[in-house]
């Protein structure tokens, strides 16, 4: 059973939270921060499906000894004045957001492995007098290697509270309309800017084992959707292909890699690619993306390459969150449009 007696008792106050829940990256781009960050992430039952009895001794004798001086390097290759890019983004959609659905809705963010915490920051939401919370985990498909195991999180920091705020979680928004017109204006915003013409658009999202998708999730069709609507919206077929994968496991497949170089062979000259998976950059869009699929696609054969950024903390970015995030506050901060209500 929970202990729930060493739980802090909640101010009180009928104030609501809302609370931004990314990924998580290493607090440093060395190898210790990394292998850190990689035990937490990788011991996770629903991002490695595979018995812990097996997993735990492979990951602890072979992957954390190798993999984290080699993904440290990479993260050096995008680390910011201002931390992690996924760190440093996923702050400042906090801070865009902050007092856009009035006074009493309190703005904060979490991390599902590393910190900021979501225990940490649903106390702190409760400790400010919020009686119910909005869980935004920032994945627009589901999947339950990210979208699901926030939701675990959340509901166990929850199950160790006496007196439970009330929970609501942000739906998949892969198909709604203002993230679609988002990312839509986004990629002709950024092509225009960049004077580039591509021959093919390749949407690559992050990968995940094929068994995965056989077992249920929902993750890859999801994909799909978003891509045929955004395709739909831009009036031209998107490339879709899988990046990221991970381990010897048969994965969603076309892979992004196999991909640029096989358009770039078959005499596709300029390409743009866009992460629309992504709510915002990361280690996987900054350096395997921008960096490594321009090596792949122009050591190919390719000519031109342009990697277009994702919504970020833009002005259009942070106005679709905050109409998909309004949307889960009715009947919470009453009725009319709760995005305009600042
Ligand atoms: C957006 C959706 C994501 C899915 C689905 C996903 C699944 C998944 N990922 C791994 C393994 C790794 N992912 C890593 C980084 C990473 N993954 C996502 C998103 C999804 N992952 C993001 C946003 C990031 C970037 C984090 C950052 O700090 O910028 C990494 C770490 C980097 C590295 O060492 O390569 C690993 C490992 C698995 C196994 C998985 C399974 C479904
Ligand atoms: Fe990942
Ligand atoms: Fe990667």
């Amino acid at each position: 059973m929970n202990d729930v007696t060493r739980a802090t008792a909640p101010a009180s106050g009928n104030r609501i939270g809302l609370l931004l829940v990314n990924l998580g990256t290493p607090d440093a781009p060395t190898p210790g921060a990394v292998r850190r960050y990689l035990a937490e992430f990788l011991s996770d039952r629903r991002v490695v499906e595979i018995p812990a009895l097996l997993w735990q001794p492979i990951l602890r004798g072979i992957i954390l000894n190798i993999r984290p001086r080699k993904s440290a390097r990479a993260y050096a290759e995008v680390w910011t004045p201002e931390g992690s890019p996924l760190a440093a983004i996923t702050r400042r959609q906090a801070t865009a957001l902050t007092g856009r659905f009035g006074a009493d809705v309190v703005v904060d963010h979490a991390m599902r492995y590393g910190r900021p915490a979501i225990a940490e920051r649903l106390a702190a939401l409760q400790a400010q007098g919020c009686d119910r919370i909005l869980i935004a985990a920032l994945y627009p498909q589901y999947c339950g290697a990210t979208t699901a195991t926030a939701h675990d999180a959340v509901f166990a920091a929850v199950g160790a509270m006496r007196a439970q705020p009330a929970i609501r979680t942000l739906p998949p928004y892969y198909d709604h309309p203002a993230y679609i017109a988002a990312l839509a204006a986004s990629v002709r915003d950024q092509l225009h800017a960049l004077d580039f013409a591509p021959d093919a658009i390749v949407a690559s999202f992050h990968g995940m084992p094929q068994r995965t998708r056989d077992l249920g999730d929902p993750y890859h069709d999801q994909c799909q959707t978003t891509a045929r609507l955004l395709g739909e919206a831009l009036g031209r077929d998107l490339v879709v292909s899988f990046q990221s994968r991970f381990g010897r496991a048969k994965w969603l497949e076309p892979a992004t890699d196999a991909t640029l170089e096989r358009l770039a062979r078959e005499g596709v000259r300029r390409i743009a690619v866009i992460a629309p998976g992504f709510s915002v950059d990361c280690l996987e869009t900054l350096e395997e993306l921008a960096m490594q699929g321009r090596d792949q696609f122009l050591g190919a054969g390719g000519e031109a390459f342009a990697y277009l950024s994702c919504l970020n903390d833009s002005p259009a970015g942070v106005e679709m969150l905050a109409t998909v995030i309004a949307e889960q506050l009715q009947g919470w901060i009453g009725a009319g449009s709760a995005a305009n209500s600042a």
